[in-house]
């Protein structure tokens, strides 16, 4: 059986994740020229490497068209319902680090945690005429947490494509839920994290999409343990 691989093609991953098979000794090399999609590694004949976005390859293992990918964990939990039962967490790699927060105006005092914000969003629409919009690219990982895991039910999620941090100044949202690493991004626009806010802390792992066929395959814990071994 032809195991496939994918790594980032592009991106602040593509890096570091070539660096860790190489460190675990599977040396990638690509097919055809240097902009090619397609990659082997070097001594091991049935492991095909797929190029793809880190989007990309939390979609891709969704599906089961990949064994394995290097990506976000962030990228996987919003890509997928029920990400547990569909993908195996193999290793956490140890760089592309970033948290999905949950991030209001610095001028909101009176708001510091996540029940203070239920209260805001409860008295919203009386105040205001409506809900509290929150503006994110994370519409799973948000309502998980806001009305699965808070209770907070009142609120309407406003689609961001990019630069949502600019949605309160702007007006298209009241608060956020997006990505940091430095925190300066927040700063530059006088948002700040409630101090229960971190929904997840992401990094880049090694997944495995849960297939029947894995069961007993030299080749698959090979990969796995390689991996691990390379952080150890
Ligand atoms: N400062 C950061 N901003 C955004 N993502 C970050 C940051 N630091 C780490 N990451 C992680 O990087 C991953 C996204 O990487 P990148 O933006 O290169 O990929 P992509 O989503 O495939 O790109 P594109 O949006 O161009 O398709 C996510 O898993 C995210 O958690
Ligand atoms: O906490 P910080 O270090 O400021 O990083 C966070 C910011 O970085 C990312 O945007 P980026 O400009 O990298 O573009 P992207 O959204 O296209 O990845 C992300 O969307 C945040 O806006």
């Amino acid at each position: 059986m032809t195991i496939t691989i994918a790594l980032p093609s592009k991106g602040r991953m593509k890096d570091d994740a070539s660096a860790i098979f190489e460190k675990a000794g599977m040396k990638i090399v690509a097919v055809g020229n240097e902009r090619s999609y397609r990659g082997r590694v070097e001594g091991l004949d049935d492991v095909e490497i797929a190029f793809l976005s880190a989007s990309e390859i939390s979609r891709e293992i969704g599906n089961g068209s990949i064994d394995f990918g290097v990506t976000g964990e962030d990228l996987i939990r919003e890509g997928l319902a029920e990400a547990d039962a569909r993908v195996e967490f193999c290793a956490r790699l140890g760089f592309g680090h970033a948290d999905v927060v949950v991030a209001v105006p610095e001028i909101w005092l009176d708001v510091d945690t996540m029940a203070d914000l239920g209260d805001v969003a409860a008295d919203f629409r009386a105040r205001h005429g409506r809900r509290l919009a929150i503006a994110t690219k994370y519409w799973r990982l948000t309502q998980q947490f806001f009305s699965a895991k808070h209770g907070i039910q009142l609120y309407r999620i406003v689609e961001s494509l990019g630069a949502t941090e600019g949605a309160p100044a702007s007006g298209s949202a009241d608060i956020i839920v997006d990505i940091t690493s430095t925190g300066s991004t927040l700063k530059a626009n006088h948002l700040k994290i409630l101090s229960d806010g971190i929904i997840l802390k992401s990094e880049a792992c090694l997944v495995r999409a849960r297939k029947a066929e894995h069961e007993g395959d030299a080749l698959v814990a090979r990969i796995i343990e390689a991996v691990n071994g390379a952080l150890a």
